[in-house]
């Protein structure tokens, strides 16, 4: 073999090698630092496996949709990164779900400091039967985020400007958040759920209570919002994850079966099982 021939057939590959939990396309245009990286999830209602080995990055500042058939477990695995299915008494979970490097099925896992690093906003909007400004208000006092009122003030109106809903509520911050519409409900769970600054937001199926107009203020929103936090949604509306998510994860019978950006998803998915349910021949 002459020198040349050696030259080639020892030059390493620079094949990006992919780690279990990466996209199989990646964004150019997006953020790749961690936000969430989970290994082996594996999760348990009873007997019923309902999730089956889940290996998934999460980036920061990015919306990642979970999109899939009724029943495939994806608020299952949106609960997991909170800790909301310790409330049901059934659950069992194997595996690491990592933020920042640490476990958060830890023991020593501060339950409460984690749900204000990890928000929720639900399906039905939840307000609290309070004013509109003690919806806001409250979590930050409770987790000493603020001591003076004018701080208070301060963090109400900066939340409900983020939330989109200022303009609309500021004259009327004394009435109750149950007053309001649907859609302003849901964005004033949002402004609640930001006002204690979490670094992730999990959305399941925000918009499906809601009317269109409704729904596209609040997929505007979530555009918007993505500058300052991780965004995970799920939803039934595919044409919401594609015009909303910067990745998107398709989930099927507890396994998470094509993870990619999602453009890539919706114009040429990776997996036949992706391809059928985003083409409609199964949901
Ligand atoms: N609290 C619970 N107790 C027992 N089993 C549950 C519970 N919640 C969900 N499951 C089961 O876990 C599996 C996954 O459910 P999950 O709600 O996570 O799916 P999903 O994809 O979010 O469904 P959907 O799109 O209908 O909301 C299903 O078989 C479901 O019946």
């Amino acid at each position: 073999m002459n020198q040349q021939n050696a030259d080639i057939e020892t030059r390493p590959t620079h094949k990006h090698e992919r780690t279990p939990g990466e996209p199989v396309n990646r964004n150019e245009d997006a953020n790749h630092e961690l936000s969430v990286r989970v290994r082996d999830l594996k999760l348990w209602y009873g007997n019923n496996q309902a999730l089956k080995n889940i290996n998934i990055d999460i980036y920061q500042k990015n919306v990642t949709a979970l999109i899939g058939p009724s029943g495939c477990g994806k608020s299952t695995f949106l609960r997991c990164l909170n800790r909301m299915n310790d409330l049901i008494r059934s659950v069992r979970i194997q595996g690491l779900i990592e933020m920042d490097g640490r476990d958060v099925n830890d023991a020593k896992m501060d339950e409460v400091a984690l749900r204000r690093r990890v928000g929720m906003v639900f399906q039905k909007p939840n307000p609290f039967p309070k004013s509109i400004y003690e919806n806001i208000a409250y979590a930050p006092r409770m987790h000493d985020l603020v001591s003076r009122k004018a701080e208070q003030d301060e963090l109400v109106e900066r939340a409900l400007r983020d939330a989109g809903l200022w303009n609309e509520v500021k004259d009327k911050l004394q009435e109750p958040g149950t007053s309001l519409s649907g859609g302003q409900q849901q964005r004033l769970c949002i402004a609640r759920a930001i006002a204690v600054k979490p670094d992730v937001i999990l959305m399941d199926e925000p918009t499906s209570a809601l009317d269109p107009i409704s729904t596209a203020t609040i997929e505007d929103l979530m555009d918007k919002l993505k500058k300052q936090f991780t965004i995970v949604t799920v939803t039934h509306n595919m044409q919401q994850a594609a015009r909303v998510a910067d990745y998107t994860a398709f989930f099927h019978l507890g396994e998470l079966i094509e993870y990619n950006d999602t453009r890539m998803m919706f114009s040429n998915p990776h997996t036949k099982k992706a391809e059928d349910y985003i083409t409609g021949r199964y949901g």
